[in-house]
This record gives C-alpha cells, sequence and structure tokens, in this order.
C-alpha cells in the first residue's frame, strides 16, 4: 500500500504537489492522471525518497521508503527510461543493481525472461531500442520481487505491441495482489488498463474512484477527464 498523506512539495515559488493525500491500495492497477506539469513525477518522487516533501509525508506499507532496510525488496519502479549506463550489458546492469540488495544471480535470469530480454541479455545497453530499454527498466523494478510497484508513463514511446505487454504486466502484477500506481498521458489506454483512478491537477487531487465512477456518463475516459480539469 502506497499513502500519500498531506503531501506539499515546492521548488522555489512553484507548488508541485499541493496537500495532497490518497491511497494506492493493492489488488488492482492505479492509474495516476493529470495534465503536463500537474505534479504526478514529483508525487512518485516524494514516494520513493528522491525528493523531500515541503510538509505531508508519503509511506509505503507504513514505512518512509528511506527507513526501507533492502529498499528494492519493498517497492519497484520505473522512471525513466534509459538510465542504464550504456557500456553495461542487460545482464550486468541488473546484477550490479542486485548485489546490493542480496538478490541472486538466479532472480537476475529470471526477470530477464519475465521481460523477454533473454536473448539480448549480454548485449550493451547502448544498441538498445526504446522498447528494450524500457523493458530493461521493467526488469529492475521488480528484480526484487517487490508487492508495491511505481511506473511513470510506462507506455511513452512504444509500439503496439509493446504497449499491449505492458498492459497484460500491469494486470498481472495487480492480480498477484501487488500494490501498481501507473501514471500516464493516454487515456484510452488507461481505460484499458486501470481498475482505479487518481487524478490531480496544479497538484491537488481532483478525484479517487474506481474507472467506472470516473468515466460517470461521460462518453469516454477522455471526455471524463477533460470535464474534470477544466472544471
Ligand atoms: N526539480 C524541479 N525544480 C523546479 N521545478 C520543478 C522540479 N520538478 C518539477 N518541477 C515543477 O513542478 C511542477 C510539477 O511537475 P511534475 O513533473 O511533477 O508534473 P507531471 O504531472 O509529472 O507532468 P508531466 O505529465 O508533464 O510529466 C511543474 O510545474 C514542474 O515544472
Amino acid at each position: 500500500m502506497i499513502d500519500v498523506d498531506g503531501v506539499t512539495k515546492r521548488f522555489g515559488r512553484t507548488t508541485a504537489v499541493d496537500d495532497l493525500t490518497f491511497t494506492v491500495r493493492p489488488g488492482r492497477v492505479t492509474g495516476f492522471l493529470g495534465p503536463n506539469g500537474a505534479g504526478k513525477s514529483t508525487t512518485m518522487r516524494v514516494v520513493l525518497g528522491l525528493d523531500r516533501a515541503t510538509a505531508g509525508r508519503a509511506t509505503i506499507d507504513g514505512h518512509a521508503y528511506r527507513d526501507l532496510p533492502e529498499p528494492l525488496r519493498r517497492v519497484g519502479a520505473l522512471l525513466e527510461a534509459g538510465s542504464a549506463h550504456g557500456g553495461r550489458s542487460a545482464y550486468h546492469h541488473l546484477w550490479w543493481l542486485a548485489r546490493s540488495n542480496r538478490i541472486g544471480r538466479s532472480r537476475v535470469a529470471e526477470v530477464l525472461g519475465l521481460v523477454g530480454l533473454d536473448g539480448v541479455a549480454r548485449k550493451r545497453v547502448r544498441g538498445f531500442s526504446l522498447g528494450m530499454k524500457q523493458r530493461l527498466g521493467i526488469a529492475a523494478a521488480l528484480l526484487g520481487d517487490p508487492p508495491v510497484l511505481l511506473f511513470d508513463e510506462p507506455v511513452n514511446g512504444l509500439d503496439p505491441e509493446g504497449v499491449r505487454w505492458i498492459r497484460g504486466l500491469l494486470r498481472d502484477l495487480a492480480a498477484e495482489g501487488r500494490t501498481v500506481l501507473v501514471s500516464s498521458h493516454l487515456m484510452a489506454e488507461m481505460a484499458l488498463t486501470a481498475d482505479h483512478l487518481v487524478v490531480i491537477a496544479r497538484g491537488r487531487l481532483l478525484a479517487d474512484a474506481p474507472l467506472d465512477e470516473v468515466v460517470g456518463d461521460a462518453p469516454s475516459l477522455e471526455d471524463a477527464f477533460m470535464r474534470l480539469v477544466t472544471r
């Protein structure tokens, strides 16, 4: 479970997140929606201890990220593709991450298989396509078999096969009882993937409800979203 409790984050005069409170529960995919600059990435970074909240607090299964002893085993995250060192192979990138969290080589092989990169495990990341880099980022997130997962715009730039693969993966992870939070701008995709939605704009909560409830009588999620954010 992820708890965001009264979180405010300011950068100088910009209030990126404004007294935001919501809970992300296990066993379902929670879509995190909002216009550009709404504060989605900042909220995720606060949850992951990468940005410090100006006020309020975010916890993962009751603990602040910095207090998690082996964080990769508690929470996995995909923030941006291409964060792996280009000169390393996919295998070495994952093994380097695994070692510091007491995760064995067999799990590295397992996640490479899970994301379909076993055939290119020894190739340098530099030569990977965007889709392959995205799969490697997801392999890293899954390395510690964590119960909580955050994905920031995981389908950006992917081809239809990649988009469909990620959709299936997110649904499977939730069906296994994990907590899955995924941000996206792609409303049609979110309508197919998410069970529950948290919608924010200008750092504030606009909706925290099941997908059907957010759509209501609107013709599509996109229409419902536009109504919410222009209200
Ligand atoms: N490190 C930073 N320094 C200054 N301002 C920042 C920083 N990070 C984010 N911001 C600002 O905070 C606001 C929220 O940005 P954030 O990236 O969290 O939004 P987002 O919802 O993820 O947007 P997008 O959908 O465009 O990725 C924006 O106004 C952004 O310019």
